[in-house]
């Protein structure tokens, strides 16, 4: 909002007394009066996290026109400054959306149609006010929930309403904001080279992938058929042998040269006994090696090949999960969150990192945040790392309320809910369901500013999260890509994706620490 010169608003003089006029909006939001703010948004039913409930035009006016009639206006209590220097007012309920320090609604522009889209931040409640955030310098006197200051996380200045706590564009114009996912549709799948942050490979297959002359072997039996006719014949036997087992399943059976073939029978463990025909004129059996996975890129396949035939299989389904504009945003949202969480509590003296396990972004209904911040300093504790705390915040909280995952805690403002003390007391449990899910992160994002040291990415394993997202990579002693990757290691019983962002966020070097600190 401008507010370059003050004209009292209606909202001012408006009354609860006023008639709200009908809005035509399926999603669930209707005008209606409130005291001391005039007209606002509420929900009439429940609408689910990252709803896009309003798609608003806007009508611009040039910089020219609104220096000399716009801002001696009601029209500067409603206008943004757009892209080019512009004014642009939002139709519909864009400009009827009060404000809130605690906003739960952000919203992004699409200037390829001139348009400001509105969705909701976490899930609202039937009759809950939907409120955006304008900035620090309000022009008028808010009326409305005022955050815990000690909770809050300061939000920078933007002038915009917060819709740079979306963007992460902190100068305070519009026309300033860069950021390619905040425009077009938000369902599309962002192409693998324009995300902004690196996929750090965790099947031992990726990595194979790429350290491309240390194709991983076992032991094989082979023999020859000197004559291909009995080829056939040879594999009905190996049919019925018993050495055929899946465990080759990536492999082809036979390997054929011009004058004869290799029948591949079984791994090394058992000595097999071949078919005693001497027509077959059968080589001795002897002992090969062979490929351990099937071939994932024409590389891989090529080079395989020259061991033995590979069946060729492009990465599998799940391995990479496809991007969409929408999620991107999310998941800048969820990153911006800790970023200002981490300037908030290195003012107050503890190490800058933060761990936050927002709504899960397909299914986020039911889940209120967990947010966490590394406590070493305050607890004098050597294991308060913000990963084990958060981790440690969840199983308490869901294990000692029910055992349905629900409304959980947080002590961001963006976020609706007061947290659990870190106190470092350990909270009593309730029964947990055996099956963990009453206290695993199974399905979970957990975003973190600094890549988790080891012992938290063991833990991270151990609690079975889906996926982790770091902002700062810590090669000296990460466990997620830097010094070590744990959810790389053979023989571990889980796998969780791992991502090193790489796209733009304010504030990001504010939080950099000593390399050889354990995040
Ligand atoms: C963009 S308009 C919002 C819609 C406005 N309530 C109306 O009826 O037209 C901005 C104006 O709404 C009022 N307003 C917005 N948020 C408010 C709040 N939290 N407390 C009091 N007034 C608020 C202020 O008068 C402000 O100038």
């Amino acid at each position: 909002m401008s507010a370059s010169s003050f004209n009292s608003p209606s909202a001012a003089e408006s009354s609860t007394a006023h008639r709200a006029p009908e809005h035509l909006n399926n999603i669930g939001c209707e005008i209606r009066y409130v005291e001391g703010k005039g007209r606002g948004v509420f929900a009439t039913r429940t609408i689910t996290a990252q709803t896009l409930v309003e798609i608003c035009p806007v009508l611009l006016f040039s910089a020219e026109e609104y220096e000399l009639h716009g801002k001696y206006t009601v029209l500067d209590h409603y206008t943004f400054k757009w892209r080019d220097g512009r004014m642009a007012l939002a139709l519909g309920l864009g400009s009827l959306f009060n404000h809130s320090e605690n906003p739960n609604i952000s919203y992004t522009i699409d200037s390829t149609t001139d348009s400001i889209r509105y969705t909701t931040a976490r899930r609202i409640e039937p009759n809950e006010e939907l409120c955006i955030f304008y900035g620090h310098k309000l022009w008028f006197d808010a009326v409305g929930g005022v955050p815990n200051r000690s909770m809050a996380i300061e939000k920078p200045d933007d002038g915009w309403g917060g819709l740079t706590s979306v963007t992460g564009d902190l100068n305070g114009e519009c026309g300033h904001i860069n950021n390619p996912f905040e425009v077009g549709d938000p369902t599309d799948i962002i192409p693998e080279e324009e995300l902004p942050f690196i996929r750090i490979k965790t099947t031992a297959e990726d990595i194979e992938e790429e350290t491309i002359v240390e194709v991983r072997t076992l032991q094989a039996w082979a023999v020859d058929i000197p004559d291909p006719r009995h080829t056939t014949v040879m594999l009905k036997w190996l049919r019925q042998s018993g050495f055929d087992t899946p465990t080759l399943s990536h492999l082809k059976r036979v390997r054929k040269s011009a004058k004869s073939s290799t029948l591949l029978i079984g791994p090394s463990e058992a000595t097999p006994t071949l078919p005693d025909d001497p027509d077959l004129g059968l080589s001795t059996p002897y002992l090969i090696s062979i490929p351990k996975t099937v071939a994932l890129t024409q590389t891989s396949l090529q080079l395989k090949n020259t061991l033995w035939p590979t069946v060729f299989a492009p990465r599998r389904k799940g391995e990479s999960e496809p991007w969409t504009r929408a999620k991107v945003l999310w998941a800048q949202h969820a990153l911006q969150t800790i970023v200002r969480e981490a300037q908030r509590v290195r003012d107050a003296g503890e190490l800058p990192i933060v761990s936050y396990v927002p709504p899960p972004y397909d299914i986020p209904d039911d889940f209120t945040p967990f947010i966490s911040h590394d406590t070493r300093t305050t607890a004098r504790h050597p294991l308060r790392h913000s990963a084990l705390n958060v981790i440690r915040q969840i199983a308490d909280h869901r294990s000692t309320t029910s055992s349905r995952p629900s409304r959980a805690v947080s002590p961001s403002a963006d976020l609706p809910t007061p947290p659990i003390s870190l106190s470092g007391a350990d909270t009593p449990r309730a029964e947990t369901p055996r099956n963990g899910q009453g206290y695993l992160l199974t399905g979970l994002t957990l975003f973190t500013t600094h890549e988790p040291c080891i012992m938290c990415a063991m833990a991270l394993l151990h609690s079975r999260v889906k996926e982790v997202v770091y902002l700062v990579p810590m090669d000296k002693t990460g466990g997620c890509g830097g010094a070590a990757c744990v959810p790389r290691l053979e023989g571990v019983n889980h796998r969780f994706t791992i991502e090193r962002w790489t796209g733009t966020l304010e504030g990001v070097d504010d939080i950099r620490i000593d390399d050889d600190v354990d995040a």
